[in-house]
């Protein structure tokens, strides 16, 4: 038999990625990214120049279609695979991405009576002007002891979904009443190559407070809030939830023209990109902890019960692995730390030797801060330069650095802040670990792991676990892709379950980083002292930081 392949579109933040997948190994033939021509609307509207308040982030939902249009003939292409031979295709998106659609599943901002209202485009994940609905929701939800709220680490984000369709209902209530459902732009995405619209169990779970025994919350919780939004889960909610993996239809004739690709190849439910990287990197049984590592971490984890872990993201059953327990974590920033200090904080002469050398201001400062040795540099960071997501869940908290002197180097300082989040990270395992959701074993994807070894090397101390490191450099992609072979299914050249893909398809390097004992020793007291300054700032003794964010303010 012909060698069958699958395609992978991982949808970023700023732009769409096609790859193409050999079903046998996993081997990756061909990717393509298309920039998304609106990119992020954070300023003005396309066209009508409407102007956008503070917090918002939109996109345009046709540039996902771009996407498809452009980078899936293109892998195609340049390949030269026969398109008999691609059985299926899986997506992952970035959530919660949501967009409200009529009955016809169009989106509201492609209407031309509608298009100049802000609340009709698509709200992107990052888009953080609903914090007032999102306090809300977790007052009300904590003073009824709502049994959701502890499944999401004590809080409901602004990011996510009911508090982004209590923002449309406040400020535009024609949009609301016009709109026939609230959408996660990945299921919408997937209706449009299947022409049926389904909801997948990963971003409903994660992002709309949905729970498969439960459901959504009740009609009184919902009153409760708005007597507005008494029925908005059985309205404009409503649909069919299908567990990860799930073929959630069939490509349409239009489709498959404008792809390249024959009809009626298998179309996966929609999925989350950091969920999706899990079997991407092998991951299918407890106790693997998974970090997508780039300007901010998700970490991701399956367990066999659900426990209650203080500050997740929150835990779903079959919300990465089916069968599973999927929990999430995160920092806010990571890489946007590091990125903070080389462009607005280190010494104009770093600059320059970097420059005279060669390198990248990084790769210089890494290279200058592997010289020392844990502890050396007297120095330790708290890692809140973006506030906190886990397990403090408080974006009012800042960054700190403690222990400077007339004699600290910037490389001393680089290599605190890399040791900083890594303290992150281990505060996160702990609270897994030790409220009974193991974590044995580290595995590391995205951007990070790729370019800098001190700071894996760090992380495989500061947590005294080994860290396997993703083979594939477009992890999520390849995740998408597995789901997708999973959708088309043994019969058709794929797979039967995530695990058998995982077992055939996924790969780590051979190499990974091991606890270095003696710097696991110093780490440990290092770690303890973080801890102290964690909890003093953290946890209300010591509120600094939000104090000066209030003179800030008022100033
Ligand atoms: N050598 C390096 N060491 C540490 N961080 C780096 C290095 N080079 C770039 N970065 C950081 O990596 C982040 C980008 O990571 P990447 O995974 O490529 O992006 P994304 O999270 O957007 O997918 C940026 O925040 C950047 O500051
Ligand atoms: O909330 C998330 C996953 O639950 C992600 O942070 C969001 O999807 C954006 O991811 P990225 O920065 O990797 O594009």
């Amino acid at each position: 038999m012909a060698k069958k392949y699958a395609i992978g579109v991982d949808y970023g933040t700023e732009s769409g990625r096609a790859v193409l997948v050999d079903l046998s190994d996993g081997t990756e033939v061909a990717d393509h990214v298309t920039p998304y021509p609106h990119n992020v609307i954070d300023e003005k509207l396309p066209e009508s120049g409407v102007r956008l308040e503070h917090d918002w982030a939109l996109q345009h939902p046709g540039d996902y279609i771009e996407v498809l249009k452009r980078s899936v003939p293109a892998v195609m292409k340049a390949s030269g695979v026969d398109p008999a031979d691609v059985i299926g295709l899986g997506i992952d998106f970035t959530a919660c991405t949501m967009l409200p659609i009529d009955e016809e599943l169009k989106p509201l901002c492609f209407d031309p009576e509608l298009k100049e209202q802000p609340h009709s485009w698509v709200k992107l994940w990052k888009h953080h002007a609903a914090q007032d609905e999102a306090n809300q929701i977790n007052e009300v939800a904590g003073r009824r002891g709502e049994a959701f709220l502890p499944r999401y680490g004590g809080k409901i984000s602004s990011e996510w979904m009911i508090a982004k369709v209590w923002q449309i209902l406040d400020e535009a209530p024609h949009i609301y009443e016009q709109a026939d459902r609230f959408v996660e732009a990945t299921d919408w995405v997937v209706s449009q190559m299947t022409g049926r619209l389904v909801r997948n169990s990963c971003t409903a779970g994660y992002k709309s407070i949905w729970h498969k025994q439960e459901g959504y919350p009740s009609q009184a919780f919902f009153k409760e809030l708005d007597t507005r939004l008494e029925h908005l889960t059985e309205t404009k909610l409503r649909g069919e939830v299908l567990p990860l993996g799930t073929k959630a239809g069939e490509l349409t004739e239009e489709m498959a023209a404008l792809m390249g690709l024959n009809p009626g190849i298998a179309i996966a439910v929609g999925n989350v990109d950091a969920h999706a990287a899990v079997p991407a990197v092998g991951v299918v049984t407890p106790g693997k902890l998974v970090m997508a590592m780039g300007t901010s971490i998700c970490h991701m984890l399956l367990g066999s019960d659900e426990k209650q872990v203080e500050g997740m993201c929150g835990v779903v059953e079959d919300g990465i692995i089916p069968g599973f327990m999927g929990y999430e974590a995160g920092q806010s920033a990571v890489g946007d730390i590091f990125a903070w200090y080389v462009e607005e904080a280190v010494p104009a002469y770093v600059k320059e030797a970097a420059e005279k050398e060669g390198l990248n201001v990084h790769v210089w400062l890494e290279q200058k801060a592997s010289a020392y040795k844990p502890g050396q540099t007297g120095l330790l960071a708290l890692d809140w330069w973006n506030g906190n997501r886990s397990t403090l869940v408080d974006t009012d908290l800042t960054g700190l650095l403690i222990g400077c002197t007339l004699l600290t180097k910037p490389e001393e300082i680089y290599r605190t802040l890399l040791e900083a989040t890594a303290f992150g990270t281990r505060k996160i395992i702990d609270a897994f670990h030790y409220n009974g959701v193991e974590v044995n074993e580290l595995y590391a994807c995205g951007g990070l792991p790729q370019k800098n070894q001190l700071l894996m090397q760090i992380y495989a101390d500061v947590t005294n676990r080994e860290i396997k490191i993703a083979d594939s450099k477009q992890t999520p992609a390849l995740g998408a892709a597995m789901f997708g072979a999973v959708a088309a299914g043994s019969a058709k050249g794929g797979y039967d379950s995530i695990v058998e893909a995982a077992k055939k398809m996924a790969r780590v390097r051979k190499e990974t980083y091991k606890p270095i004992p003696e710097n696991v020793a110093v780490y440990e007291r290092l770690y303890q002292e973080y801890s102290k300054l964690h909890d003093y700032f953290g946890r209300g003794e010591n509120d600094v930081m939000k104090v000066l964010k209030s003179i800030k303010e008022q100033v």
